[in-house]
C-alpha cells in the first residue's frame, strides 16, 4: 500500500521582484518538486542562498508562489491567501531559527502557548490553560514555566517554548527553518532528540531546513539537497549521505567537519575514490 504524502510540491517556481507579465524578477526556485509523508522528516540541505527558506516560506503561505502547485492534506494551497488558509483550517506550523526574537517578550509563556488555541476558537481559556500544561510537559519544561517570561529562559529552553507553540494546534506538518542553528552543540543535540521524540509521540511530519548536513542526517528519513534554486539530489537519508550521487552533495559532505581528523582524512579519500569512478 502506498502512503499518500501529506505535502506535495510540484514544479514550484518563485521569482522575487517580477513586475507584471513583462519583467522577470530574480528566480529563487526553478521548478522544485518534493513531498513529505505523514510522520516523516524530510531534511532540506544546501549552502546559503540555495533556496531552502524560500521553499519553506511558500509552503507556510508567507512567501510568494510564481507558478507550480502545493498540495497539503488534499487541499491545493499554493495560491491560497492566509485568510483562505484559515477558513479551510490549513494547519501548518513553523519553528524558526532565532529563539530570542520569535517569542513576544511581554507575554508569559502560558499566554504565548494559549494564544493560538484561544485566537482560533479551538478552546476557551480554561481548557487552553490545561492544554498548556500538557504542552510544557511534552517539551520537558517545568510546569511553573507558564508564569515566567521568555527572557528568563536560555536559548534551548526558548526553542522548546517555540516547539510547544507550534504543537499547540496539533498540526500534521511543521516547517522547521534552521531551528537549532543558534544553539550550542550539546543543546542542539537535546533539541533534535526532542523533535524526534515528539514525532514518535504525535506522528507530526517535519520539513526540516538546515545548512548543516550533520543535523539533517541526525533527524531525517529522507533528504533533499538544494543548489541554486534546484533540488539536485533527493532520496533516503542513508543513501544520500553515505553514497551521494551528485557532485554537489559530495562537495557538501566533504565540507562538513567530523570530530576525528583521521576519520576526516579517510572519508575524504573515500569520496575522492567515489568521484573518480563515477
Ligand atoms: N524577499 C526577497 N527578495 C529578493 N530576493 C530574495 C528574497 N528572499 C530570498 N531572496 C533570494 O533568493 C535566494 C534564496 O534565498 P533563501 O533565503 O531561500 O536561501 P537559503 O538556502 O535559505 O539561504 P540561507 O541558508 O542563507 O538562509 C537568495 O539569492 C536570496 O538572496
Amino acid at each position: 500500500m502506498t502512503i499518500q504524502p501529506i505535502l506535495t510540491v510540484r514544479d514550484l517556481v518563485v521569482e522575487f521582484g517580477a513586475k507584471g507579465l513583462k519583467r522577470r524578477g530574480f528566480r529563487a526556485l526553478h521548478g522544485v518538486s518534493i513531498d513529505v509523508r505523514p510522520g516523516e522528516t524530510v531534511g532540506l540541505v544546501g549552502e546559503s542562498g540555495s533556496g531552502k527558506t524560500t521553499l519553506g516560506r511558500s509552503v507556510l503561505g508567507i512567501g510568494p508562489v510564481t507558478s507550480g502547485e502545493i498540495t497539503f492534506d488534499g487541499h491545493d494551497i499554493g495560491k491560497m491567501t492566509p485568510r483562505q488558509r484559515r477558513l479551510r483550517n490549513i494547519n501548518i506550523q513553523a519553528v524558526f531559527q532565532d529563539p530570542y526574537t520569535s517569542l513576544n517578550p511581554s507575554m508569559t509563556i502560558e499566554d504565548i502557548l494559549a494564544e493560538p488555541l484561544v485566537a482560533t476558537g479551538t478552546m476557551a481559556r480554561p481548557q487552553a490553560l490545561a492544554r498548556v500544561r500538557t504542552l510544557l510537559d511534552q517539551v520537558a519544561l517545568p510546569s511553573d514555566a507558564g508564569q515566567r517570561y521568555p527572557r528568563e529562559f536560555s536559548g534551548g529552553q526558548r526553542q522548546r517554548v517555540a516547539i510547544a507553540r507550534a504543537l499547540a494546534l496539533s498540526p500534521k506538518l511543521i516547517v522547521c527553518d534552521e531551528p537549532v542553528s543558534a544553539l550550542d552543540l550539546s543543546t542542539q543535540a537535546r533539541v533534535l532528540d526532542l523533535f524526534v521524540d515528539i514525532q514518535k509521540e504525535t506522528g507530526v511530519a517535519y520539513l526540516f531546513v538546515s545548512h548543516d548536513l550533520s543535523v539533517v542526517r541526525h533527524i531525517s528519513h529522507r533528504v533533499a539537497v538544494m543548489s541554486r534554486g534546484e533540488i539536485v539530489e533527493y532520496g533516503d537519508c542513508d543513501q544520500v549521505t553515505a553514497r551521494p550521487e551528485h557532485p554537489y552533495t559530495r562537495r557538501l559532505m566533504l565540507a562538513a567537519p567530523v570530530a576525528h581528523p583521521i576519520r576526516q582524512i579517510e572519508r575524504r579519500k573515500a569520496f575522492e575514490a567515489l568521484a573518480a569512478t563515477s
